[in-house]
């Protein structure tokens, strides 16, 4: 009988605990998915004669001893059961979830260094903690019981109840010991059943579960253990009370688990390769995108944007490691799925290069060709014309789907293998920033993300929206509670808790590279803890080498946009392009704050009003100037316009220089005057008519606000001021070919020159850095919202009513003068 009890428990399962255990090999004595007996004490059947307790525990049932580890006896005997079976099974095989409501945790003390490994969470201490470890498991039976594979086991262990433990627990342990087996969920029991208070119900005695009933003098009744082998026919257990097993010294168990925690760590550990698929671009989007983010304990956890969680809210502070946890999250999907699988939009709004991983440089040409636009340090405005090139997509796939009869991208492209329809993800980081201000951009931020998180699923859009600070999202919640719903994966990085419910304290305390995952939109006792790697520079770039080799011909590197860049108009492909073979002429000013950064400028032709003016103290306005003028001469044939330059502060010298030469290697006439001249040329121009020879002319003026007080002068003879010749100039020199192209400093000699009016004679504006009340008088619209910024301007066209915020032209250098002044 004792040799038969020592076959069934080799080396951990029923080894002698005391110093020379320690010398014993662990995770070799069992295996998981057959039941594994386990010691547990010994029984004297006559006198003389001893034999081992050998029950079935993991893999069979539960265990369970009406006496509490407040009882040094039980607390060390309890440490031994869980010593046995942690090192028997293999490592990483089985995580334990322990409660210890009696003595703050110190029954579980000798085995922290598994807690400081992260394979076991910190033991719950009260009721709270209990229910959540109830959770645990009960969500554990759901996932299996919905057919997902766990080859792991959980096994809850008890030292004590907690105060205030009570039917509603009671009633959740005897579902779990129902259902947990079949699901690798088991209980090892101290303190259960509880002492049954007189008047009071009864817990209820465990399915499946060996109970050990205090007897007495140290001694226990065994009941019959689960499985087909029973002590008795009657089912009144073993015959004779056991004693418990003394346990193992605090030091054996401290020395075993640093051996396992150590072994813990490297199989919790997971680097960025270990993310990336085998072979790239194998998977089909048609279904949703999958991809492993981490490592949950010794499993790989992977995550979908699909039907059920099409979008993702992700939190954490700074440091916290979210924009590693991106990259790992895009490099996966875009190694699963080709560009014909998936696009991606990118934007971040933060100073910092989160994305820049995805983009062409100066030392490294290479791009993720699924990066369709990335958003680098963007503005709001930029950020608001992807989500709107997002919402056009959207509109379009629903033509295509009504078209085809069907309501979602998954039966469109199931139908229609040949129709490319990727399924499209914008991930904006820093997300909050779209709704500051509280302004018409946030308005239509918000209207624009609650389309499409609200339609995008069933068009194959998905957004993962990330933000470090709680009180980003919590604006959001109050604006739009409805957004939210859409967001059911939430990921807690370390103090990321604002994306998860209040009462969910999971991401607290969260180290660098774990994170909280919750398909429950954040719901405390839905979360699962999950290690993710770090993307360290070096795999990140041979992943993206990768990808970009297997790009498709043809392929075009992603529409960048960053906020910080400077705009050269010599590095503007409409601009180096242009030729006189235009039908209408454009002076170019800069560059739309748009997805593809459009080249902007302002058609000048007969209409009335085609002059440009451009406001503001900032240099840029010289170079801005500049660049008008320079578009215009490249756009005429050669000898077909004159040029007027007159540099009338010193600020724009340099600029006016620039600008002669540039004019005159277009090949038109170009000359420079002073202001006395200018004035000249505006009284001419306002007698003439027609000019003479039928070329255009432009009286390029850098620094016209110094002209003023000149032209307020009247003519002695005439009564003519000079202010008349310019109003005169204005009002018909487009329709003869003259045009006037202006810099004013400030907007208020602006309006003094060209009078009552409030200038309306120019249709063409460019706003530098005025303040917002001179931009609402000049607009006649005092709700205007204009905020000046370095490197930003805002054009006005009267013509068509356009307003746009635009990315100056400047020349090499005048930044940083700038900068420098600053
Ligand atoms: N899983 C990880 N393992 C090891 N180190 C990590 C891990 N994740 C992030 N780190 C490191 O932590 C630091 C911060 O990471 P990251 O830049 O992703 O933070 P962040 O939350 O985006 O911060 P910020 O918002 O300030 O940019 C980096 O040095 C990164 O290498």
């Amino acid at each position: 009988m004792q040799r038969l009890a020592e076959r069934l428990t080799p080396g951990w399962l029923g080894c002698r605990l005391d110093g020379a255990a320690v010398d014993l090999p662990t995770g070799v004595d069992a295996v998981l998915g057959r039941p594994l007996p386990v010691r547990l004490g010994e029984a004297w059947p006559v006198a003389g004669s001893v034999f081992s307790v050998v029950v079935p525990f993991v893999g069979a049932g539960h265990l369970a001893v009406d006496s509490d580890a407040r009882d040094p006896m039980v607390a060390r005997w309890l440490r031994g059961v869980l010593l046995r079976v942690l090192a028997a099974l293999p490592d990483g095989a089985l995580r334990v979830a322990a409660v210890d409501g009696a003595t703050l945790g110190a029954v579980f003390g000798p085995f922290r260094s598994m807690v400081e490994a992260e394979a076991w969470h910190r033991p719950a201490i009260d009721l709270p903690g209990f229910q959540h470890v109830l959770s645990e498991a009960e969500e554990r039976i759901e996932r299996a019981q919905a057919g997902e594979i766990d080859p792991s086991v959980l096994l809850v262990c008890v030292a004590a109840l907690p105060e205030g433990a009570g039917r509603t627990e009671w009633s959740r342990l005897a579902a779990i010991a129902h259902a947990g087996p079949a699901a690798g969920v088991f209980l090892l029991l101290a303190g259960y059943p509880p002492p049954q208070h007189p008047g009071l119900n009864a817990a209820p005695r465990l399915e499946s579960t060996t109970h050990l009933t205090a007897a007495g003098g140290g001694l226990f009744a065994v009941s019959d253990p689960p499985g087909p082998h029973r002590f008795s026919s009657d089912g009144s257990g073993l015959a004779v009370p056991m004693r418990l097993d003394a346990g193992p010294s605090d030091d054996l168990v401290e020395s075993i688990c640093r051996r396992l925690a150590k072994a813990a760590r490297v199989q919790a550990s997971t680097d960025f390769a270990a993310l990336m698929p085998a072979e790239i671009w194998q998977e089909s989007s048609v279904s949703g995108l999958r991809t492993v983010v981490g490592r949950e304990g010794r499993n790989d956890c992977v995550l979908a944007l699909d039907d059920a969680t099409p979008h993702w809210l992700v939190g954490g502070r700074t440091g916290s490691g979210k924009t590693v946890f991106l990259l790992d999250v895009l490099y996966g999907l875009a190694s699963r799925y080709s560009p014909d699988e998936l696009g991606l939009y990118l934007l971040d709004f933060k100073e910092g290069v989160s994305f820049a991983e995805f983009t062409p440089t100066a030392v490294d040409p290479s791009w993720i060709p699924h990066a369709r636009t990335v958003g680098i340090e963007s503005d709001r405005e930029y950020g608001l014309a992807v989500l709107r090139t997002l919402s056009r997509e959207m509109t379009r796939r629903s033509t295509e789907l009504k078209r085809a009869g069907v309501t979602k991208i998954a039966d469109l492209r199931a139908g229609r293998p040949d129709v490319a329809m990727p399924r499209l993800l914008a991930v904006i980081d820093e997300f909050h920033v779209l709704f500051e201000g509280n302004d018409a951009v946030a308005g239509q931020a918000v209207a624009l993300l609650e389309e499409l998180a609200r339609k995008g699923r069933s068009y194959g859009i998905h957004l993962i929206l990330a933000s470090q600070t709680i009180s980003g999202v919590e604006a959001l919640f109050a604006k739009t509670e409805s957004i939210f719903g859409q967001f059911p994966l939430r990921v807690a990085l370390a103090g990321g808790g604002g994306v998860l419910d209040q009462l969910n304290d999971g991401a607290d305390n969260l180290p660098i590279g774990s994170a909280v995952i919750n398909s429950a939109a954040g719901i405390p006792g839905a979360n699962r803890v999950i290690r993710f790697p770090n993307a360290d520079a070096e795999s990140v770039t041979a992943q993206r080498h990768l990808l970009w080799n297997a790009r498709p011909p043809g392929d075009a590197p992603p529409a960048v946009f960053a906020g910080y860049a400077e705009q050269h108009p010599d590095q503007d492909p409409t601009f180096v392009r242009l030729s006189p073979n235009v039908r209408r002429r454009r002076a170019l000013v800069g560059r739309a704050v748009d997805v593809g950064l459009p080249t902007a400028g302002f058609t000048l032709d007969e209409t009335p009003g085609s002059h440009v003016a451009v406001l503001g103290t900032s240099p840029v306005g010289a170079d801005v100037l500049y660049a008008a003028t320079v578009s215009l001469a490249r756009q005429h044939a050669p000898g077909t316009a004159r040029f007027l330059i007159a540099p009338l502060v010193a600020a724009a010298d340099e600029a006016a220089d620039a600008t002669v030469e540039a004019v005159t290697s277009a090949g038109q006439s170009c000359g420079t005057i002073s202001s006395v001249q200018f004035r000249a040329r505006l009284g001419d121009l306002a007698q003439s008519t027609a000019p003479t020879d039928g070329q255009t002319t432009y009286l390029v003026v850098f620094g016209a606000d110094a002209a003023s007080s000149l032209l307020a002068a009247s003519d002695p003879t005439t009564y003519r001021s000079g202010h008349d010749d310019l109003r005169a100039v204005l009002a018909n020199g487009p329709t003869h070919g003259v045009h006037l192209l202006g810099w004013w400093r400030t907007v208020s000699r602006f309006t003094d020159d060209l009078g009552p009016t409030g200038g309306s004679e120019v249709a063409c504006l460019v706003a530098l850095n005025l303040p917002g009340n001179d931009v609402g008088a000049l607009l006649g619209d005092y709700a205007t919202e204009w905020q000046s910024r370095p490197n930003r301007a805002l054009l006005i066209d009267r013509h068509d009513n356009r307003r746009a915020l635009i990315v100056p032209y400047v020349r090499p250098g005048t930044l940083d003068q700038i900068d420098d002044l600053a």
